[in-house]
């Protein structure tokens, strides 16, 4: 008996552990199917590199290549940073779109933080409250479209000043690179600072300003290895140059408090920038105290943001209208029938030139200044396209992948305006077949302010000249490479000659 019911209690103690074990595997295998993510693919990585041996020198193509293996949602780990690809219209749309909110902050980059005193610009500051007043009043502040149109005199005074410039070098030839350049920040001084700047000093200061954001800067992507920026002297370099835009910013801000130079620079222009945000740090009523170092990152903002990224779409599209002789022609046709023997073609012609409208939408779609946006940081997990993304990853946007996908566009990588004729396609990032001002609460406030210039640029120089390239090389061998960094550069500036048309 005492056997028996030892076994017994045996039995049902072995039942006992049976139930508990089977529970528990239960448990573990719901838990476990509860948490367990669904993950974007990845491309293999190395150890402390992650996947940077994959990028290259050509991102772009690179990511794309890549996103044809592992497809449209891509994770990759730069560093110790995680960063979501996003390559085709779907996704960007799923990103820009559907989780516009979640995706809609930008990572605190080294960069920003020296030149943007602390990321306080609107480009790289964290989203929200501080973002989002400083945004509004930059879109309805200075960027309006009011606002813009009453700039329209410095526009075609400094495109006036250009061809003259070109039309002194017919005959030679002439590289169309700081021409481009000093186009844009001439425009764009006197917008902002009622005034050029003189000399070589400032455009060179920009163009430094410019290489530092271009830098490669190894605590952007590895936190833990911040001091190798300091050994190295990035960081040095960039806040020596940082303390020497800030000088100039100084300068500008108190000239335009004593209201020196303004009276006998402006003439009848309108107010400039730095008078319009001196009213505002004055009036109260928009909520937002403009401090100081707001005041000298927006100034900022407007060049970095505005130069660099009209400047390169300027020499990519006339580099595109020189290869291509039939479009440049059909160009000529349009603009030479509005211009009438004009000296020279107004912005209001230009409403009458559907034809320039279509070649500059082109040249944006085949060479996309930023060709990845600008980054952007996710605020919380969410789930995109079946996948879940954990809150902080960073994620860029393959626009310039986007632009060239073969599913989207027939012959992607032609110079084909005719595709923008007749569609419905705007620049408001509504389409997400082709997005180079990207979309969404974080997209490109400067729209309507770099349109009129790239256009009405474009459209005078080949209404008043014929181009070509020099040292009888065919128009279509032109070298077309792309130099990468944030803005896509050409590798080799366009080099031209230049004969008048009439
Ligand atoms: C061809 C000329 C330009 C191109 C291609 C361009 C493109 C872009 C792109 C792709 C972004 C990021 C959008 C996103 O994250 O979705 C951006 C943001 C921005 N752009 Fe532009 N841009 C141009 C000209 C300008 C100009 C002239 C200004 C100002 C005068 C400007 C001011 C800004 C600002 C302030 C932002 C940040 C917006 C935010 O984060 O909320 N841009 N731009």
């Amino acid at each position: 008996m005492e056997i028996f019911s030892s076994f017994e209690t045996f039995l049902l103690s072995l039942f006992s552990c049976i139930i508990l074990v089977i529970f528990i595997l239960i448990k573990w295998f719901s838990f476990d199917s509860k948490n367990r993510k669904n993950i974007p693919p990845s491309p293999p990585k190395l150890p402390i590199i992650g996947n940077f041996h994959q990028l290259g020198s050509s991102t772009n193509r690179n990511l794309q290549i890549l996103s044809q293996k592992y497809g449209p949602l891509m994770l990759l780990h730069l560093g110790s940073i995680p960063t979501l690809v996003a390559s085709s219209n779907e996704a960007a749309r799923e990103i820009m779109k559907t989780h516009d909110v979640s995706f809609c902050s930008r990572p605190s980059l080294i960069a920003s933080n020296i030149f943007f005193y602390g990321s306080k610009d609107v480009a790289f500051a964290p989203y929200g409250e501080y973002w989002r007043q400083l945004k509004s009043l930059v879109v309805l502040k200075l960027l309006s479209n009011i606002r813009v149109k009453s700039y329209k005199k410095v526009r075609e005074n400094e495109i006036v000043d250009m061809i003259q410039v070109l039309g002194e070098s017919c005959g030679t030839t002439i590289d169309m690179r700081p021409m481009f350049t000093s186009l844009t920040n001439n425009i764009i001084c006197r917008i902002a600072l009622g005034r050029k700047l003189d000399g070589p000093k400032y455009q060179k200061l920009l163009s430094r300003i410019a290489d530092m954001f271009n830098a490669f800067y190894i605590g952007d992507y590895f936190p833990w290895l911040s001091w190798v920026d300091h050994i190295v002297g990035s960081i040095q370099r960039a806040e020596k140059i940082a303390k020497e835009c800030d000088e100039f910013l100084e300068r500008t801000i108190e000239e335009h408090v004593n209201n020196k130079k303004r009276e006998d620079a402006k003439g009848d222009e309108e107010e400039d920038f730095v008078d319009i945000l001196l009213d505002l740090q004055k009036d109260n009523t928009s909520g937002l105290q403009l401090q100081r170092d707001t005041l000298k990152a927006l100034i900022l903002e407007v060049f970095a943001a505005g130069t660099d990224t009209t400047q390169t779409s300027l020499e990519w599209a006339l580099s595109e209208l020189i290869r291509n002789p039939r479009v440049m022609k059909k160009l000529q046709q349009e603009i030479t029938e509005i211009g009438k023997g004009k000296s020279m073609i107004y912005e209001e012609d230009l409403e009458r030139m559907p034809y320039i409208k279509a070649v500059v939408k082109e040249s944006l779609r085949l060479h996309t200044p930023l060709p990845f946006l600008l980054p952007r940081k996710l605020v919380q997990d969410v789930k995109v396209m079946g996948y879940d993304i954990a809150a902080d990853t960073q994620v860029i946007i393959n626009a310039w992948a986007i632009a060239r996908d073969p599913t989207l566009w027939e012959e992607p990588n032609e110079f084909r305006p005719e595709r923008f004729l007749n569609n419905s396609i705007k620049y408001q990032g509504l389409n997400f077949e082709w997005i180079p001002f990207g979309a969404g609460r974080r997209s490109c406030p400067g729209i309507q302010f770099s349109l009129p210039v790239m256009e009405l640029a474009l459209a005078n120089i080949v209404y008043k000249f014929d181009m070509a390239l020099p040292n009888e090389i065919k128009n279509e061998e032109l070298d077309m490479t792309e130099a990468f960094g944030i803005t896509t550069y050409r590798k080799f500036p366009l080099v031209v000659s230049v004969s008048p048309r009439f």
